[in-house]
């Protein structure tokens, strides 16, 4: 762990064995911190804060030392994605585009850092000034997952530190070694003793008193919607600010003039991507009716084909789930879309190959024959599961699409430009794509409607998130004004 600029073990002495979830292999030994270790980091951040030299130093300044980790990040980026491929099990070219979009996030919100100078407001008084300026919040709490390790954490520690906030960052505990690994590239980089700090452990411990601590100012968390509705709770005994990136269950829609070839690909790529464990993933395919048995065939046709495997293969397409577990909670959801009627037309078990029976592989799945009213349907399952239904009008795709809890994202694929602008007008989502599924870049905002989550980030969205906005008023002339005689 990381801590007020020093490198050390848990304050318990304790350790968490770190494994590869291809082959079960230890591949790193962490310290496991518990709140005291939180509530050292949380200190370091509040002295370095409320000392104020990161807060006030000019942002131009503080935006070199975010660039700066961003060009460390370029150095060292093929390391960095074997580290994320070893520990998450993720293709070794999803990992490289992992690195270059997190070393893209931090060349940007460097670039932003001092871009906003405030606005001068008209104020309905003479002889006054008024004018707004943005500062940052504070102590800034960080808690990531463990599917995008250190793009979810590159997500908020860029924008954070750019505003001028001090961090306590919290990884994932089974998924630390790339958030580990950056922050040695933040000591590299120069950032002051304090303005940074890592601690390692689980959710319940260390995330728990991040989460509760009355000396942090913000949380912002991306993970699971239970544990988020927690976070949420203990955030409220001092009202932290709050951000919160949650899960997913979104709608890919498939009109029958799309370009056929393409949305099939694109479907796949949808739902399979990184095993289906991906918050934004098109688990939800709506087809239009008249082109489902064909759109399906294809489907399945090319589901058979997916190579899973070892991620460091560079023909692997896929790789295994994160965990023991996770693979338990796919395989019950698949029980319960059987038995909720929906019919297997693909995958639906474990693959047989010798080479992945260590690992926690489970076969991309399809169900046909799917209504809104299915859990498979509406709860995430984080796998690589796809329920398809079908739809006979754009109002009906519309319903259809936003009847969840979740508005995350979503797709539509069309060669009709109205079409697809009524489709994306009416989603009640964060994220709307048109003949495309998936991309995210550092200059748009990315955030969830619903149960998906609170405020946003990435873009100048993501930046206000970490600032507070002051009113500043000036009386040019003042005198008495003898209210109280
Ligand atoms: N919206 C997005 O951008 C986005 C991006 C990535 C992942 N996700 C979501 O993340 C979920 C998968 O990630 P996960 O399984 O790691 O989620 P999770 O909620 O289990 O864990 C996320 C983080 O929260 C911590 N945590 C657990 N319990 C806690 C508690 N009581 N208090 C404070 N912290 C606690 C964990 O240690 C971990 O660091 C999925 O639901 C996915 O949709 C969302
Ligand atoms: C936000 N994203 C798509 C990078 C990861 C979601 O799990």
């Amino acid at each position: 762990m990381y801590i007020n600029g020093k490198w050390i073990d848990s304050e318990s002495g304790k350790t968490r064995e770190i494994i590869n979830p291809y082959n079960q292999e230890i591949i790193a030994t962490a310290a496991e911190g518990n709140e005291k270790d939180t509530k050292d980091a949380i200190q370091a951040a509040r002295q370095t804060f409320d000392e104020g030299s990161w807060s006030t130093l000019p942002a131009n300044e503080r935006g070199e030392f975010v660039y700066q980790i961003g060009q460390l990040i370029r150095r060292d980026s093929q390391e960095l994605a074997e580290l994320e491929t070893l520990d998450t099990g993720k293709t070794i070219q999803e990992s490289r585009d992992d690195m270059a979009d997190i070393a893209n996030v931090f060349l940007y919100f460097g670039g932003l850092a001092d871009k906003n100078g405030g606005e001068i407001v008209k104020s309905p008084f003479p002889d006054s000034e008024s004018k707004v300026v943005r500062e940052p919040v504070g102590v800034c709490g960080q808690i990531t997952p463990w599917n995008y390790p250190l793009l979810q954490a590159a997500w908020k520690i860029a924008p954070a530190l750019a505003a001028g906030n001090t961090i306590v960052v919290k990884p994932s505990e089974i998924t630390p070694l790339t958030t580990v690994k950056v922050f040695q590239l933040i000591e590299e980089a120069g950032i002051p003793k304090g303005v940074a700090n890592l601690v390692l452990g689980a959710g319940v411990s260390t995330g728990a008193e991040l989460s509760a601590n009355h000396h942090v100012d913000l949380i912002s968390f991306t993970g699971g919607m239970e544990t988020g509705k927690t976070i949420m709770q203990a955030a409220s005994h001092n009202v932290k600010k709050i951000a919160l990136e949650l899960g997913g269950k979104n709608p890919n829609i498939v009109f029958a003039d799309a370009d056929f070839e393409t949305a099939v690909d694109q479907a796949l790529n949808a739902v399979f991507f990184h095993a289906g464990q991906v918050c934004s993933a098109g688990a939800r395919l709506l087809v239009e009716e008249s082109i489902h048995d064909e759109f399906v065939e294809a489907l399945i046709e090319r589901t058979k084909r997916i190579k899973l495997g070892n991620g460091f293969d560079e023909s692997t397409q896929s790789g295994p789930l994160i965990s023991a577990e996770h693979l338990a909670k796919v395989e019950q959801y698949v029980e319960i879309g059987e038995k909720e009627g929906a019919t297997l037309a693909v995958g639906g078990k474990r693959p047989n190959d010798s080479e992945l029976q260590n690992g926690f592989f489970y076969l991309p799945t399809i169900f046909t024959n799917c209504t809104n009213d299915m859990r498979i349907v509406q709860e995430e399952v984080f796998g690589p599961v796809l329920t398809v239904e079908t739809f006979q009008s754009k109002e009906e795709a519309v319903k259809l699409a936003n009847d969840t809890i979740y508005g995350l994202a979503g797709a539509v694929w069309t060669q009709d430009l109205n079409k697809a602008d009524f489709i994306a007008t009416r989603l009640r989502m964060g994220t709307v794509w048109i003949n495309d599924f998936h991309p995210y870049f550092a200059q748009a905002p990315w955030g969830g409607y619903k149960q998906s989550g609170i405020g946003r980030e990435l873009g100048q969205q993501g930046m206000e998130e970490y600032t507070e906005v002051k009113h500043i008023y000036r009386n040019k002339q003042p005198e008495p004004i003898h209210w109280f005689r």
